[in-house]
């Protein structure tokens, strides 16, 4: 997965995924300019495997992480970046089972797939919880993110996931033990992560950690 080689990098104008925009607006009548991206609102999914008392994250290679990691050289119209010197893992990042909204369906049912996915679990749609939504991020892609929690079993599992392969997604999925999730928090700044696993971590501790035996 880390393998990653033969990286260039050019300006961006034609995504189906983003669009990099400058508003032009004026406050208290004041002119002023702002670059953002508008972008697909998410939904993301912290999973619980009751079976062995574990959290099921999802480990893949983040190129917007590993370009912000590394150094770009200009060649004419576009960047390469040294893999030598900046290599793929640099981009590896733990983060929750997570997809964009890029269908017209309801979030819960856009999170039970990406589950099956990614995770490769099988979860009723009732057995998704909705914790809450957030932006996520402010300066330049304000997108709307939404979180739900789930317990899965043993039993609900009926791929290994890995993603849409058809997609070219290639995705580890990775059990941590609930006893040692909590230095994800806080403690371990060396393994790359969003914001929204931390946080769904500290809303497990403070819900949910009473309902299981650890
Ligand atoms: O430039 C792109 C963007 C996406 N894809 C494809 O689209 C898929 C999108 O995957 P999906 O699992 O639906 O979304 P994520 O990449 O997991 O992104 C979501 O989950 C992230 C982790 O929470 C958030 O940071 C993002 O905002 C949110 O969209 C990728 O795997 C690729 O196959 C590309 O090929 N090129
Ligand atoms: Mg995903």
């Amino acid at each position: 997965m880390d393998n990653v080689t033969d990286v260039t990098v050019s300006p961006c104008s034609d995504s189906a995924y983003i669009k990099p925009l400058r508003v032009f607006y004026k406050q208290n009548g004041v002119s002023k300019t702002w670059d953002a991206v508008k972008s697909h609102d998410s939904v993301c999914i912290l999973l619980f495997n009751k079976s062995t008392e574990s959290f099921v994250f999802v480990k893949q290679f983040r190129p917007a992480i590993y370009i912000q990691k590394s150094e770009l050289q200009k060649h004419e119209d576009h960047w390469k970046i040294d893999t030598g010197k900046y290599p793929g893992e640099l981009g590896i990042t733990y983060e929750l089972c997570a997809g964009i909204v890029d269908k017209d369906k309801n979030l819960d049912v856009i999170a039970q797939e990406e589950i099956l996915e990614e995770c490769g679990f099988q979860v009723p749609l009732e057995k998704l919880q909705r914790i809450t939504s957030y932006r996520s991020g402010v300066g330049t892609n304000g997108a709307l993110q939404t979180i739900f929690y789930a317990e899965v079993t043993g039993e609900m599992r009926v791929t290994e996931g890995g993603g849409n392969h058809h997609e070219g997604e290639l995705i580890d999925v990775v059990e941590v033990p609930v006893k040692e999730s909590r230095r994800l928090i806080l403690d371990d700044e060396n393994v790359t992560k969003p914001v929204g696993l931390m946080f769904a971590l500290l809303w497990f501790y403070e819900n949910k950690h009473g309902a299981c035996s650890t």
